[in-house]
């Protein structure tokens, strides 16, 4: 098979900004005949707004604007995208200008009145040095990444039975559908499987399904060829690589079909555009939802939901596999510590264990963000109970504000029928695991005063 094309000049965006009408409007011409696509603004304010609204590759900017200088400019939208490069028009002559607009950033200069060969071959540079920079931070992302395997924490019997499904699927470069609540790393999981793949070399890119109006969302998936908006689409841009699909259930009706389209016959057509192109990539999806009670609700196609279905992996919920608590506890010590530049090391067991009540509805998000605050609330080396946030436990103080011991039994005898409940809701299964008997189990109930479901 053939390589994927190098993208044409016309995905290259390049915003220019000059207040003189007639240079921009002529550069504006040229650069649009030369095939890139071309956004003008005459002041600073006008600049900025478009630097707001999209990410360009280049911008082209007087260094005299009416409301400002082209120089704060360029600081201005480096900081909306750190990857622009800037080049910026002097008037002819002035060196100063050219040599300070070079130390605060830009990539190159062009001087009055701009003469479109030097022009041309200033932006051919510009974007052969972003093409390798751009390399180079994916390298460097990878170097220091080296597999998302390692990644992941946790080495409890669910655990270990995921990674060993995981990398059985993963090398057989199958589309993959992985169903589990929020939070309890889906996303961390698809970039296992495409790391444990065939295809780890290619590309891994990842798509919320919810976070777009649909033009938008099926012009990034397919592409588009429509007039003002042309882009390859990440269908294509991945190649052989992995395309990751989170939540998939909010993707609309219309989209599913041309998704399935593309699973089904590995080829998909641009938004606007008249020629298909080959679909290469592995799909992972995701979701949060029970995607055949969405079938039942005609809110998501049957056709799709059985295409996807075939290959099902299910990421168990953090309260089915309290075991990788410590662990992971450990680990997100380590990392918050370090970026946070605290000392903290470990937490103390009776730490552990309240964490290991709790209910986790965010799963294992939920408890990395618990363990930052303590990180952050913690004065010494090791998280106390104290530094835990008050309401993880869903019953209002985690600590007993007594040292009376008959409380304190209460207390935590309260705290662990509750996480015994929450983990085996059947009441004749809690009662068997807290070896009580089932009347005892409803006694204590009532007695503790405890909330059930
Ligand atoms: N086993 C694990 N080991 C280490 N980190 C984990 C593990 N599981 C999840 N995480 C971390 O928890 C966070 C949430 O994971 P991720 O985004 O993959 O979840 P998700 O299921 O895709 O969530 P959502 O459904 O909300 O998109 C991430 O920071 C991820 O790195």
């Amino acid at each position: 098979m053939t390589e994927p094309e190098k993208p044409s000049t016309s995905y290259r965006k390049i915003l220019i900004v000059e207040d003189e009408e007639i240079i921009r409007n002529t550069l504006g011409e040229f650069l649009t005949g030369e095939g890139f696509q071309v956004t003008q603004a005459g002041t600073v304010d006008e600049g900025l707004k478009a630097a707001k609204d999209q990410d360009f590759h280049v911008a082209i900017c007087d260094i005299q604007l009416p409301d400002g200088d082209g120089i704060k400019l360029m600081k201005q939208m480096h900081r909306l995208n750190p990857s622009l490069f800037v080049l910026i028009i002097t008037a002819y002559g002035t060196v100063e200008s050219a040599v300070d607009a070079f130390t605060r950033g830009a990539f190159d200069y062009l001087t009055k009145p701009v003469i479109f060969d030097d022009l041309a071959h200033k932006l051919k540079r510009v974007f052969e040095y972003r093409d390798l920079y751009l390399e180079n931070q994916k390298l460097r992302l990878e170097l220091a990444q080296p597999n998302r395997f390692d990644q992941i924490v946790g080495s409890s019997e669910p655990l270990k039975q995921l990674q060993d499904t995981i990398s059985k699927i993963a090398v057989t470069n199958s589309n993959v559908l992985l169903v589990g609540e929020t939070g309890t790393g889906k996303e961390l999981f698809a970039r296992a499987i495409h790391s444990a793949g065939p295809m780890k070399e290619e590309k891994f890119l990842a798509v919320n399904c919810g976070s777009r109006p649909v033009e938008m969302l099926e012009a990034e998936l397919f592409g588009s060829d429509s007039p003002g908006n042309t882009q390859p689409g990440i269908l294509r841009t991945s190649g052989k690589g992995t395309v990751f699909l989170d939540e998939i259930a909010r993707l609309p009706m219309g989209t599913q079909t041309k998704l399935l389209r593309a699973i089904e016959y590995e080829e998909s057509m641009p938004v606007g555009g008249s020629e298909p192109y080959e679909v290469q990539c592995r799909i992972i999806t995701s979701s949060s939802e029970d995607l055949l009670r969405l079938v039942g609700e005609e809110t998501f196609q049957e056709d799709l939901f059985y295409r996807l279905d075939g290959v099902k992996i299910r990421i168990p919920p953090l309260r089915e596999r309290l075991d990788d608590i410590p662990e992971l506890v450990d680990h997100f010590i380590a990392k918050h510590s370090k970026s946070l530049r605290k000392r903290v090391v470990s937490a103390t067991s009776e730490t552990i264990r309240l964490l290991m009540a709790a209910q986790w509805k965010g799963n294992v998000r939920q408890l990395d963000n618990a363990i930052e605050r303590a990180v952050i609330m913690c004065d010494g080396t090791s998280i106390e109970p104290s530094d835990l946030p008050p309401d993880l436990l869903g019953l209002g103080q985690p600590l007993p504000d007594t040292d009376d011991l008959r409380s304190a039994l209460r207390h935590y005898e309260r705290l662990h029928i509750t996480r015994v409940l929450r983990q085996w809701p059947d009441k004749r299964e809690a009662a068997k695991r807290l070896k009580l008997g089932l009347s005892s189990l409803y006694r204590k109930i009532e007695e503790l005063n405890i909330e059930l479901g």
